[in-house]
């Protein structure tokens, strides 16, 4: 059986084109575009490039973007501030501040000072009870984006089991509690997970946000499994020149993707689908705010 690629970057463009169809719909209903302000604090080389992808992905889906850039030694309550001040901006739907943040920082803190209903990341403690009482929420945008990979390629996902290595907040747990919320039956494993291969290798959905580069290889795979690659390392690539890196997942992709039905790659799988998810967010959080009747994305 061939095993499917899962094109990510493909099914982010038509996402977006989708969300710009709905942003404009939200602009006719209340005079202007959502807007969504972004906030990156230091100077993180990763960081930078995510922030300005958001910023111009956010234009080009029609959307009103808004960038605040904080010196690497910019104090919590500075930050703390800001984000208050833009809780009571009406002009602001969405406020996302960018992570890691550097180490004098308190990232929860942070998260939770944002306005619940503007927390387009969906990290919030609201936004994270919400999801797991299976009520309406702002849902974290990589796992939202692995589900919408996921229906694609699997149409109903009732009944599979599906297994998420990582635990993580921001990925693992919503993931988690969006698969529940499908009707899977969820395991979530991690480092610490006795006889980790034969718990994935039983999965029909298995899903990699450990943050280990390629730790997943095929013996982790259920022939015709779907793997879902979160991961993104940069790990040294000498063949390519003298301090060169590449980007590979948390999945040994070669020997999973012998076994499995389908695969994300890294680059070009889940990745893409973050910021797509953030877009939706946004618009879903103005038409909220407004109460803007838009369409399910
Ligand atoms: N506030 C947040 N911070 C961070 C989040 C987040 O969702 N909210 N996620 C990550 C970084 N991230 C977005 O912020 C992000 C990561 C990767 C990609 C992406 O498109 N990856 C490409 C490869 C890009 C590259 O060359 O590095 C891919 O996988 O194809 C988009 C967004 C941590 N911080």
């Amino acid at each position: 059986m061939e095993t499917k690629i899962i094109d990510g970057k493909a099914f982010s463009e038509k996402l977006v084109e989708t969300v710009a169809v709905e942003a404009s719909k939200i602009k006719n209903a209340i005079g202007r575009p959502p807007a969504l302000a972004v906030v990156l604090v230091g100077e993180n080389s990763a960081s930078k490039v995510y922030v300005r992808n958001k910023i111009e992905r956010t234009e080009a889906a029609g959307m009103r973007s808004i960038e605040h850039r904080l010196d690497a030694d910019t104090d919590q309550a500075t930050l703390l501030a800001l984000i208050e001040e833009m809780n009571n901006d009406d002009a602001v739907d969405g406020i996302l501040v960018q992570l890691p943040l550097p180490d004098q920082i308190d990232e929860d803190a942070v998260i939770n000072a944002v306005a619940p209903e503007k927390d387009v990341d969906g990290f919030h403690v609201v936004n994270a009870g919400l999801l797991a009482t299976g009520q309406d929420s702002l849902v974290p945008c990589t796992p939202y984006g692995c589900l919408l990979l996921l229906r694609d390629q699997l149409g109903s996902l009732s009944g599979l089991n599906a297994v998420v290595v990582g635990r993580s907040n921001i990925v693992g747990k919503p993931m988690a509690q969006l698969l529940l919320k499908e009707s899977c039956t969820v395991t979530i494993a991690h480092s610490r997970t006795k006889d980790l291969k034969e718990v994935c290798a039983r999965a029909d959905i298995l899903v990699a946000a450990v943050g280990r580069a390629e730790m997943i290889d095929g013996d982790y795979v259920k022939p015709g499994a779907t793997v879902i690659d979160v991961g993104i390392n940069r790990v040294a690539a000498p063949e390519r020149g003298e301090g060169k890196f590449r980007l590979t997942g948390d999945v040994d992709y070669d020997s999973a993707a012998a076994k499995a039905g389908a695969i994300t790659p890294v680059p070009g799988g889940v990745g893409p689908m973050t910021i797509a998810c953030l877009l939706r967010n946004t618009a879903v959080a103005a038409a909220r705010r407004f109460n803007v009747d838009i369409a399910d994305i």
